[in-house]
Parts: structure tokens; sequence; C-alpha cells
């Protein structure tokens, strides 16, 4: 088929006697952005790591039509003393990169990742979600042919989660496949070509014709540590991102009206509130 580079044929996973996947065939082409969805341990990782070689399958296979270059930023990253500019330019040598352009290559990224403040903070004292950015910095100091990455967007407030989605359509333009596990089911329309969710051990295409229908807006709170979110408005609720100093949420749009009532009555100040962009 035209363009395919990756093709999973019937793989089957199991950790022990537990079934984690079975029966996956999966084609993967070049250029492609595809989104993994499902519930906590449904095996997106897994698939991930099967996907470049770090997890053996326990039966079928996965072909290959070429040599690739993979990068896989997993989702948990160790917390080490190494600032994000050192480790950032031990990983440019440790690929062979020389000294001015990792130092070029990685400045331009912490600048699109609003990181130029915190390149030199210890990794370990990042929060999640900067901490998966310098993840992602370091899968692209070199443009790999395939990019895995375990929940990228998780942790970031949304202007980092937009300028991802950006640099990841700039990438697939460039020919890399970027393939990604993702919990924001209202992200995926704009991160990815496809989409599939993991459902009871199988891989089901996700009709994102469908995601299209659901439309949300976008509303930001002063942080309040003495208010809990009233539960009659979670249902409401698409993702939350509590922050230091703010409180982010996403908001299905046909309850915007209830949610915002209900915060205001339990005295979250509002900062400020629009549509998700496109
Ligand atoms: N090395 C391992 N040994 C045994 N069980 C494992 C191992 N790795 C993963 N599992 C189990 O396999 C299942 C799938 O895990 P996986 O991490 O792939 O899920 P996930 O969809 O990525 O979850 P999450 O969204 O929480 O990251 C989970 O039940 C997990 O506990």
């Amino acid at each position: 088929m035209d363009g395919v580079i990756i093709a999973l044929n019937n793989v089957s996973k199991n950790f022990g006697r537990r079934i984690i996947l079975e029966h996956i065939n999966l084609i993967i082409k070049k250029g492609e952005s595809i989104a993994l969805l499902g519930h906590n341990g449904s095996g997106k990782s897994t698939l991930l790591r099967m996907i470049c070689g770090l997890t053996n399958m326990t039966s079928g296979n996965i072909e290959y039509t070429a040599r690739l270059k993979f990068n896989y930023v997993p989702e948990h990253f160790p917390k080490i003393d190494l600032t994000a500019r050192e480790f950032i330019g031990y990983m440019g040598l440790i690929e062979g990169m020389p000294e001015k352009m990792v130092n070029d290559r990685s400045r331009e990224l912490f600048h699109e990742f609003f990181m130029d403040e915190m390149m030199d903070v210890p990794i370990k004292h990042l929060s999640k979600g900067t901490i998966q950015k310098v993840a992602v910095i370091q899968a692209l100091l070199q443009t790999p042919d395939v990019l895995l990455l375990d929940e990228p967007l998780s942790g970031q407030d949304s202007q980092s989660q937009m300028a991802f989605i950006n640099l990841s359509k700039e990438l697939t333009n460039q020919g890399v496949t970027v393939v990604m596990s993702c919990h924001e089911r209202y992200l995926v329309k704009q991160l990815s070509h496809t989409a599939y969710e993991i459902i009871d051990k199988n891989l089901m295409p996700v009709n994102l014709t469908g995601l299209k229908e659901i439309d949300y807006d976008f509303m930001v709170f002063d942080a309040n540590r003495d208010k809990n979110i009233d539960s009659s408005i979670m249902a409401g609720i698409e993702q939350l991102n509590d922050f230091e100093n703010r409180l982010e949420l996403i908001v299905r749009k046909n309850m915007s009206d209830e949610v915002l009532k209900q915060m205001l009555k339990d005295d979250f100040k509002l900062r400020s509130m629009g549509a998700k962009e496109e």
C-alpha cells in the first residue's frame, strides 16, 4: 500500500497470563499522525513500545518497509539533577551533533515551548508537564522518521498544547510519522489524521468527523485552594488543568452556562473565557 512504513499483523501481547492486546492490525504511513486513545491501563504505552521494539510481542509480527529512526518519549521521565539545558546538551553530543548545532536547535525548541526561563532549572524541580516538554525537545533535536510519544499533552497548559500541536503538524508536513497516546479527546481532531481507541484489547478506529461535532469552551479561573468543583458539573468538564495560580477548564459547550453559573456561585473568580481554539 502507498506510503506504508510499518504494518502490525495480528499482534498480541500478554503480561504473564493477562492478555493486554489481542490480534492488533495497524497500518502506519509516512507523514501520518496517529492518536491512540483508551482508558488508563488499556495498553497504549505497550503498543507504542512494541512499535519501536522496546517491548516484545507475544505473537504476530511487525513489518518495517525500511530502516527507520525511531524516537520514543516515555510518559514518565526520571527526576534528575541536570538542568534542562545540560541534559539536552549531553543528549545532542551523544547523538553526534556538533555543539553549536545542539545549542542553536535546543534554544529554538526551548523558545517554542515557552521554556526560555526554565532552561537552567534542574529537571528534578520542574513540573510533570515541563519535564515532558524536555523529553519532547530531546526527541526533536534530530528529526526522526517516526516519533512515538506517550501522553505528550498531559500536564501541559493550553498554550503549550497548541505549540505542540503546531510543531507536530510541521513535522508531519516534513514527512515525519507521529504516533502518540493521548487522553485529550477534544484535541485529537486537531492533532491527528487518524485515531484509534483501545477497547477490550482491540484497536477500534475513531470517527474524527464524529468528534468534530462536540464543541468546547475554555474557562480560566483563579486558583482557589479552599473550594472544590461541584460534582453536579463534572460531567460537563472534559478536562481540568490545575496550575499553581489558575484553574483551566475545557467545558462541553452545551454545558457551559451551567458550569459557569455554578463556578461563580461557588466563588471561583473568572479570569478569561473563550471558545477552544481550532
Ligand atoms: N512490564 C509489565 N509487566 C506486567 N504488566 C505490565 C507491564 N507493563 C504494563 N503492564 C500492564 O499492562 C496494562 C497496560 O499498560 P499500559 O501502560 O500499556 O497502559 P496505558 O493505556 O498506557 O495506561 P495509561 O493511560 O495509564 O498510561 C496495565 O494493566 C499495566 O499494569
